[in-house]
């Protein structure tokens, strides 16, 4: 797979001005200015090949958005370098602007009393997207993304769900090889981001685009990528297959074991750990290094429950957990 997105050792440094409290303080400021650097992104390197799905997840403030204005041009890099199919974004803004789609969650790209349909019109002047390649993407993404019955709607009148699935489309009409999502399912419900999720794989299939996905719904990143990329305070944590990730950090299995009768107590034996315990079942923690063979047989041995079942944990669960541990 050729690399298509090049990023090596990129620093990002924002200069924040600090005011004193107070009224006093704010007048000093005025005279006497005291900077303080923020490390937003310190020496992140990775490079994505072409049409690869790539979540790039971490905590609020974690440097993900700085990242992707790097990568779109918005940004220029305090060190380090980035190049997108071979265009440094930050130099060449025009261009690389013709090569990317994004989308923005928490923004619209569309006019609230224009209906999709002349949206699209619109991108096309903007995009000067020559007629059959236009028609072709607009017909095509309106059937994947199911957006006839509301074409014709201004888009004040539309759902949350049909803007996203709008504002999906228009990122997508130019062809752009590289698609930013930076939180696009936010605020749906759950029907409506599971289709957004299939129409991002579809879109991805057909088109073959590169997509680099920034959420805090850890149900997108399992659902659409691959792989994972997860930086803290700046810095990468890990960048693997997603099976990679949860076979590094996953720490063994919880096990459910439900009574017909009361649950018996638990007894502490240094190696479950009780997670959960009612009246009728309680969930245990296997050690990470137990075979799941031995861990049912213990547990049903001393336990006798009615029903047992495994439940492995989600990669919500576990960055959860990284990140408490940190
Ligand atoms: N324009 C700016 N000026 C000063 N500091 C900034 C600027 N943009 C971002 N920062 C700081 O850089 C750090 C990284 O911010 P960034 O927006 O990249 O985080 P993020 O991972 O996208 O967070 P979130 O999940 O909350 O959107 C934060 O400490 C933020 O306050």
């Amino acid at each position: 797979m050729s690399e298509y997105i090049e990023v090596s050792h990129i620093c990002k440094d924002f200069e924040i001005s600090k005011t004193q409290p107070g009224v006093m303080g704010a007048v000093k400021s005025l005279f006497h200015r005291e900077y303080e650097l923020r490390h937003a992104v310190k020496d992140i390197s990775f490079s994505i090949g072409k049409g690869e799905m790539v979540g790039y997840i971490g905590p609020n403030g974690a440097g993900k958005s700085t990242t992707i204005k790097m990568l779109s041009g918005i940004l220029t890099p305090t060190s380090g370098t980035a190049t997108v199919n071979g265009i440094v974004p930050y130099r060449n803004r025009k261009e690389n602007a013709k090569q990317i789609g994004v989308v923005f969650g928490q923004r619209s790209q569309l006019l609230w009393d224009l209906p999709v349909r002349d949206t699209f019109d619109l991108y096309q002047k903007l995009y000067n997207i020559e007629n059959s390649r236009f028609e072709n993407n607009k017909n095509l993404f309106i059937e994947l993304l199911q957006m006839q019955e509301f074409l014709d709607q201004p888009v004040r009148q539309l759902s949350l769900g049909q803007k996203m699935k709008a504002n999906l489309a228009i990122a997508m009409l130019h062809d752009p090889a590289v698609l930013y999502l930076d939180e696009p399912t936010i605020g749906l419900d759950v029907m409506s981001k599971q289709a957004l999720r299939e129409s991002i794989k579809q879109m991805n299939q057909e088109k073959k685009t590169t997509i680099v996905l920034t959420t805090h719904d850890m149900g997108d990143i399992e659902a659409v990528c691959q792989r994972l990329i997860l930086i803290d305070h700046g810095q990468k944590l890990f960048d693997g297959k997603l099976s990679e990730f949860k076979e590094q950090y996953e720490d063994g299995f919880a096990v459910r074991l439900e009574f017909e009768g009361k649950a018996p107590d638990w007894e502490e034996d240094g190696q479950f750990v009780c997670k959960e315990w009612d009246e009728h079942a309680m969930t245990v923690q296997a050690p990470s290094n137990m075979p799941l063979k031995d861990a049912l047989l213990l547990l049903i041995q001393k336990y006798e429950p009615s029903n047992i079942s495994v439940k492995e944990q989600n990669i919500e669960e576990i960055v959860t957990k990284i990140f408490r541990e940190k």
